[in-house]
């Protein structure tokens, strides 16, 4: 095959609020450009970018699948990976997976809601990676729809500087089509059904001084990002061309200084096309990106690959499907190079090579075979036997880490176990299946209680969890109650000194330490262990300074309160002394973790616990009641905000531990014309009695039903 060119590839997202129409918009894009010949409605359950049933019947996206189509625009042939992200904050790490390796999303919003809570975190989440985005304002049809007030959302919340391309004709109703500025004309669709052609004509006279309006914003921000243009908007602005107004918008766009802005209503199929166009247009193709940088695993130096099929390979494995007719299903980008079906990677974290037996790309439907998946692209693979999300793919005579990604730890945990004896083994399978899928999803035995633990970043991320494991693993799991992921700190700093000594006979043990031991500085943000060495002159020998600072990691793992991890610690090693024949490196290690447990016995030991971040959006009349209540949950509410509808925003920061069921208690007290979202936001200490409370109630093993 030909190689294609890479310019005219676009790897893009659609990144949303739940219901601001994603799965639509999606289903619309793989209509259009011709994949798929009949429309799912998510309605009726047959949308076929939810592959999983229980998406389907809880109406929401959990994968992310990547689906391969393509679109003309400019009398030249694009290929667009359309991968979908999920827009439940239970799946941040889905969304960040797939943001990694995109190099563009269409931000939609929902014209009638405008910039809800979750477009806010996955507008930031966008921003850590470097996505540049174009914006899609859906839903025109509905009432309340308001394109410029969404426009004006973006600007005021999210501090985002869109241009606005089109001018809506119409709303609600009556919304027919858009003006182009662009073109400076209007585009029609004289009917709703799916397919529906559009026509160009002339723009409505009664909308020419309103259009002319925004067509001078445009060329100003055109201006912006192109000298030429500046010239000729103060002399001839007549003479700028489209060909200079695109060129200029997209590097605006790709450099993510400005935000095109284009509308439309997926469900009436009005808009799709300019949108499809505009992606093409604007977002930026693989050669846009900078070289990726990972690591030579061998020198530890940083490296730089290109977006080249003649470089050494480099791919990153970011996502990991359980398919029920193909097996394990591994989605990769190509950095550079190419992975070739039949034929070797290397896997830096594991150390081996894997034989890819198959390649695909797939179609929301049917997958396409290939042979090779090239630079800038995105396939799947089948014949991994060893394999993790956020994995580097390379050749073995090349190595490199790309970028690990990280994720937030969980926050919430369930004991689990089958309610049929013989169901142990497939029960673990299942379990570790769904590890090697979700990163942010944990197994553990309880060291206690021999209870196998789950751990997830919500309720909703153990309950699907479950359901998976019923569907596809054919096992049914009795389940404890869930139990939030508590941390443990000190609060004080004490010095101590700690001698371990050992005579048995033969050769002795000893150590002898001289530490502080206290709360981490407030510019250590990482987490973990903060550990200086401040030992003069060869009093501990250099040698087994690495042993303590060991010894105290292993500890930390388990608090001396409840046995929780130790959030954060700050050891000073000062000063002790050693003995030439007795002192050995475990002597060290074993003299830091008496020292962690009789220290932080001193060190006012605090359980903490995990605060959510939560916003309400709530009719005024109910909002007394959903005030009342978040106070009965021990939160704090830290503002009240008008939303566009009139409803209210209430946002509080609530414990975790305090939300169990909060979707259907708050159902219940605004007959269900609430709606609420959550998100980790940090630990925090518990009060004393209440701390007493919860280590008394997690003693012993949890009841399952
Ligand atoms: N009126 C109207 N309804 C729409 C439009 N687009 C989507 N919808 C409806 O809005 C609801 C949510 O749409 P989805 O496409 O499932 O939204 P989503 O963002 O994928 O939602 P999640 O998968 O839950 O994140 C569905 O009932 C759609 O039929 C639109 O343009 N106009």
């Amino acid at each position: 095959m030909a190689n294609r060119d890479l310019h005219l590839t676009r790897n893009i997202g659609i990144m949303a609020h739940i219901d601001a129409g994603k799965t639509t918009t999606s289903e619309r894009i793989l209509f259009y450009t011709g994949k798929t010949h009949k429309i799912g409605e998510v309605h009726d359950g047959a949308a076929t970018m939810d592959w999983m049933a229980q998406e389907q019947e809880r109406g929401i996206t959990i994968t992310s699948a990547a689906t391969t189509c393509n679109w003309n625009w400019n009398n030249k042939n694009f290929k667009i990976n359309l991968i979908d992200t999920p827009g439940h904050v239970d799946f941040t790490a889905e969304v960040e997976r797939s943001l990694r390796v995109l190099d563009g999303a269409v931000a939609t919003y929902s014209a009638a809601d405008g910039v809800q809570p979750q477009s806010e975190t996955v507008w930031r989440q966008a921003d850590k990676y470097n996505v540049p985005r174009i914006g899609y304002v859906n839903k025109m049809d509905r009432s309340g729809a308001d394109f410029f007030e969404t426009v004006q959302q973006m600007k005021d919340i999210l501090g985002a500087n869109p241009v606005v391309l089109q001018v809506p004709i119409g709303a609600e109703e009556n919304f027919k089509g858009v003006v182009d500025l662009i073109k400076m004309k209007a585009i029609l669709w004289h009917d709703e059904t799916m397919g529906a052609e559009y026509s160009m004509e002339e723009i409505p006279a009664d909308m020419k001084d309103e259009c002319d309006e925004w067509r001078g914003k445009l060329l100003e921000a055109a201006a912006e990002y192109d000298e030429a243009i500046m010239e000729k908007y103060f002399d001839d602005p007549e003479s700028i061309t489209e060909e200079e107004i695109i060129a200029a918008i997209r590097k605006g766009t790709v450099a993510m200084e400005c935000t095109p802005m284009i509308c439309g209503s997926s469900y009436k199929n009005k808009g799709v096309q300019p949108l499809l166009d505009s992606v093409c247009a604007f977002l930026p193709s693989p050669l846009d990106t900078e070289a990726v940088i990972g690591t030579n695993p061998d020198t530890d130096e940083e490296e730089s690959r290109k977006p080249s099929e003649d470089a050494p390979t480099s791919a990153l494995a970011f996502k990991i499907a359980t398919d029920p007719y193909m097996g394990r299903l591994v989605f990769f980008r190509v950095y550079s190079g190419k992975v070739q079906a039949g034929s070797y990677v290397f896997n830096t974290r594991s150390g081996k090579k894997e034989r890819i037996s198959r390649l695909f790309q797939m179609n929301s439907n049917k997958e396409i075979p290939m042979e090779s998946i090239d630079a800038g692209d995105i396939g799947a693979g089948v014949g991994f036997k060893d394999i993790r999300t956020g994995d580097t793919l390379c050749d073995e005579a090349n190595p490199i880490v790309l970028e690990s990604m990280s994720f937030p730890d969980t926050v919430i945990s369930i004991a689990v176990e089958p309610k049929s004896q013989a169901d142990i083994a497939k029960l673990d399978n299942g379990l570790a299946k769904l590890a090697e899928e979700d990163p942010t999803f944990t197994v553990r035995t309880d060291e206690q209680s021999g209870q196998t633990i789950i751990s997830g970043m919500g309720e909703l991320h153990l309950d699907i969890i479950i359901d998976r494991l019923k569907r596809e693993f054919k096992v049914e799991c009795n389940q404890g109650k869930p139990q939030v992921n508590y941390k443990e700190a000190i609060t004080k700093t004490v010095n101590l000194r700690e001698v371990y000594k050992k005579q048995s006979g033969g050769r002795g043990k000893f150590a002898d330490i001289i530490v502080n031991i206290g709360p981490v500085d407030e510019d250590f943000k990482e987490g973990g262990l903060q550990f200086v060495n401040e030992v003069k002159g060869g009093n501990v020998p250099k040698e087994f300074i690495p042993s303590v600072q060991k010894g105290f990691e292993n500890a930390m793992k388990n608090g001396i309160l409840g046995g929780y991890p130790m959030d954060s610690l700050k050891v000073v090693l000062q000063d002790g002394s050693f003995h030439p024949v007795d002192s050995d490196q475990l002597s060290f290690e074993l003299a830091a973790l008496n020292a962690y447990k009789n220290g932080c016995q001193k060190a006012a030991p605090v359980l903490m616990e995990p605060i959510m971040k939560l916003e309400v959006i709530t009719p005024e009349e109910n909002m007394g009641d959903v005030i009342g209540d978040l106070n009965k949950r021990r939160g704090q509410v830290e503002g009240m905000e008008e939303a566009r509808s009139g409803a209210r925003v209430v946002k509080a920061k609530v414990p975790l531990s305090e939300m169990f069921g909060y979707v259907t208690a708050l159902r219940t007290i605004t007959s269900g014309r609430a709606t609420s979202s959550m998100e980790y936001d940090h630990h925090a200490p518990l009060s004393s009695s209440i701390a007493k409370a919860v280590l008394e109630e997690v003693k012993g093993r949890a009841d399952l039903v």
